[in-house]
């Protein structure tokens, strides 16, 4: 799958921004910390992601504290941002509510 092409990150990553994902400072990649109301509701939403990265065969790196989940995504394969980072954060943005 071909990284994002200008264009499409001006179409695709804008709204992105808009919902609290931003980009890597020195990686063609993006990042966004989840807050939840406690660890329950934090691994909840990871297993309901995880099943999201399965289906789409695109995982994220990401790290769990209590209520808090640091999530960074770039598509390994193509050393960069692909359609699937997409794909994944609007999933993981509409699981958290
Ligand atoms: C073999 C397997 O399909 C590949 O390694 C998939 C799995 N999940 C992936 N996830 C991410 N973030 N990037 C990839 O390039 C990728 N590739």
């Amino acid at each position: 799958m071909p990284k994002l092409t200008d264009a499409e990150r001006d179409e695709m990553l804008k709204p992105l921004f808009d919902t609290g994902w931003r980009m890597v400072d020195g990686r063609d990649a993006i990042t966004k910390t989840f807050e939840f109301k406690n660890f329950v509701e934090a691994f909840g939403w990871m297993t309901r992601c995880a099943i999201h990265a399965e289906k789409l065969n695109h995982h994220p790196e990401w790290s769990n504290v209590y209520k808090t989940v640091e999530v960074t995504l770039s598509t390994h394969d193509a050393d960069g941002l692909t359609e699937n980072d997409v794909k994944l954060a609007k999933r993981m943005d509409k699981q958290a509510g």
